[in-house]
């Protein structure tokens, strides 16, 4: 059998306040009678007694009732507001955690935080109550039963009707509801793409262009979301004029057994009151059916989420290595596709070896180096850090031994000092010499908060390259002794450059292994090896002066200028 997922683990936990919930609501349904006993009694013995002494206990009994009633009521919420916390609470870091593998190994996640936001709603909502109070449906037919059959009948087929509204309403609503609502969940995303694009939209005088298109896909998904909600509210309003129906329906059959002496004139109030509470879970339920349609939708793709990502297992702690670095017969494909991206890579590279990797555009540099670091999970063969796959780590053990800076460099909320300690503690003296390796201590001095600047925002005010040079520096933080860098140059001045070309030296030095995608022939003149990257696969690699002069003498990919530069 299969084991089961967080998220199962953390709804069972959840599903255990069950037992003080049902408690709670017992006591609760129970002094729900008080007000129809109230009438029976004031009608029946009050007014046939005139006792006003009796009036004034059976009041106080009656607000007594009702009083803690509300408090029963009020820890019924507070507990459902606790467990719908705490549900997402525990559910959320490990959904983040879990999109992020989906992403890398499956191309898309299935669910997201919008799906933990459902079974939050759902389970602090009312729909639970109304659930918790069903059962007590039967049991208030019952009693108006007693009180005369032909009223327990009217009962009966009054909660069959308003039920049978429920199921229909499903049937009518689930599958629209559901469409509508992943339609806005992807008009949502693509906002929020917008946003974060919105200097190539302006600069292009595109705003106007997309906003047209996404307001045609965001009319499609809310016309099939305002379907459902007519159809939702048809159900609903039917469901309440029948229910004020069967009021008047007991009311006046009440009546006519009171005239026929078969039943009080208490017993035919309090039989209305006790019907109101017998059918108001079931057309509650009604009301709370999208909460719950979200809620099974979201919980669905949830489980879906956790069964196709695997948990990332404390593995056995292992020593630093010194940075030997073996790929044996690497092989990618797209997630989505399947298509071959890397098609069996080898290579080997010692200690304190730079390698640059050359190649076309699209022909797999940035996604070698993604499989490098350990952030695509290779088909098939292995990359091994001095002899341990890198599937041997546990995740973030082994990201404290590789650097990376890939192509686009992103900074994470925080300041510039925590981006370089890569989100973690941040150790002063560690920064400051991964800043000044990377040529970014004096970029970062010169700003007005230096270490301490924010970043990571809409708002966060640095440059391409200031990026780029930050970037670097985290990739560089405690001397990794494996570096990957995609094209670190890309986004660099002459003084940024220099800086990077003095870092290269001192990794060497230190015995770091590193790995550049670089065509540019200064860089390129540091390197010991060269891998030239076509189609996937690996079409030459060996010395720096061998490679270049082969590619020279073939006139290949880099020209022949920048190779007799890079061979100098
Ligand atoms: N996440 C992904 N899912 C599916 N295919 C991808 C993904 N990333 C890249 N590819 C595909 O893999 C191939 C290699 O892309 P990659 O980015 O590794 O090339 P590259 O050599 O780094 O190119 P460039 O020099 O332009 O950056 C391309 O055909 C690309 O479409």
């Amino acid at each position: 059998m299969a084991s089961k997922t967080l998220f199962q683990t953390t709804m069972r936990t959840a599903r255990s306040q069950r037992f003080s919930l049902l408690v709670l609501s017992f006591l609760a349904n129970i002094l729900l009678l008080a007000s129809s006993i109230y009438m029976l009694q004031v009608f029946d013995r009050v007014l046939a007694s005139g006792s006003l002494d009796t009036l004034i206990w059976l009041s106080v009994i009656a607000i007594f009732a009702i009083i803690t009633y509300g408090f029963l009521e009020f820890a019924r919420r507070k507990i459902l507001n606790r467990t719908g916390a705490w549900v997402a609470s525990e559910l959320s870091p490990a959904v983040i955690k879990r999109t992020i593998s989906a992403r890398l190994e499956h191309g898309r996640s299935p669910a997201g935080l919008g799906d933990v936001k459902d079974v939050r709603n759902f389970l602090a909502g009312d729909a639970i109550l109304a659930f918790l109070d069903a059962p007590w449906t039967p049991v208030f037919i019952t009693v108006i039963w007693l009180m005369h059959p032909f009223l327990g009948m009217i009962a009966v087929a009054g909660a069959i009707m308003l039920f049978a509204i429920g199921v229909l309403h499903d049937i009518l609503t689930r599958h629209r509801a559901s469409t509508a609502a992943m339609q806005m969940r992807e008009v949502n995303n693509d906002a929020q793409a917008y946003v974060e694009n919105a200097e190539t939209l302006a600069g292009m005088g595109m705003v106007e262009a997309v906003l047209a298109n996404w307001k045609r896909s965001r009319a499609q998904a809310e016309a099939d979301g305002s379907q459902a909600e007519e159809t939702s509210s048809v159900l609903y309003n039917l469901s309440r004029s029948l229910r004020l129906a069967l009021q008047i329906a007991i009311l006046g059959t009440g009546a006519a057994l009171v005239l026929r002496a078969e039943l009080t004139a208490g017993g035919m109030i309090a039989a209305s009151i006790i019907l109101a509470r017998a059918l108001s879970p079931v057309e509650r339920a009604i009301s709370a059916w999208k909460a719950f349609g979200s809620y099974r939708l979201a919980s669905g793709r949830l489980e879906r989420l956790f069964r196709m990502t695997a948990d990332d297992q404390p593995q056995v702690s292992l020593p630093k290595p010194e940075g030997k670095l073996e790929v044996t017969d690497l092989r990618y494909f797209s997630p989505e596709t399947k298509a071959p991206i890397i098609r069996s890579v080898s290579m080997k590279l010692a200690p304190g070896t730079l390698c640059g990797v050359l190649g076309p555009s699209g022909s797999g540099k940035s996604s070698l180096c993604r499989l490098l670091v350990g952030a695509w999970r290779p088909n098939f063969g292995e990359v091994r850090l001095d002899g341990a796959s890198l599937s041997d780590w546990n995740s973030t053990e082994r990201g404290k031994f590789i650097g990376y800076l890939p192509q686009q460099t992103e900074l994470f909320h925080g300041t510039i000092a925590q981006n370089i300690a890569r989100m973690g503690e941040v150790d002063d003296a560690a920064v400051l010499a991964a800043a000044r390796k990377a040529g970014a201590h004096g970029m970062i001095l010169a700003l007005e908060h230096g270490y301490e600047t924010e970043v990571g925002n809409f708002a966060d005010q640095l440059s391409g390259g200031q990026k780029q040079r930050i970037g670097l520096a985290r990739a560089l933080y405690k001397d990794p002794s494996l570096v990957v860098l995609d094209e670190p140059n890309s986004n660099l001045d002459g003084t940024g450059e220099l800086a990077l070309q003095q870092a290269l030296v001192k990794m060497r030095k230190a015995g770091q292994t590193v790995v550049v995608v670089s065509h540019v022939p200064t860089l390129l003149r540091h390197m010991d090896k060269i891998a030239v990257i076509q189609d996937g696969t690996v079409a030459a690699f060996g010395n720096r002066d061998d490679i270049m002069r082969d590619m020279m003498a073939k006139g290949r990919h880099v020209t022949a200028k920048s190779a007799s530069q890079a061979a100098e």
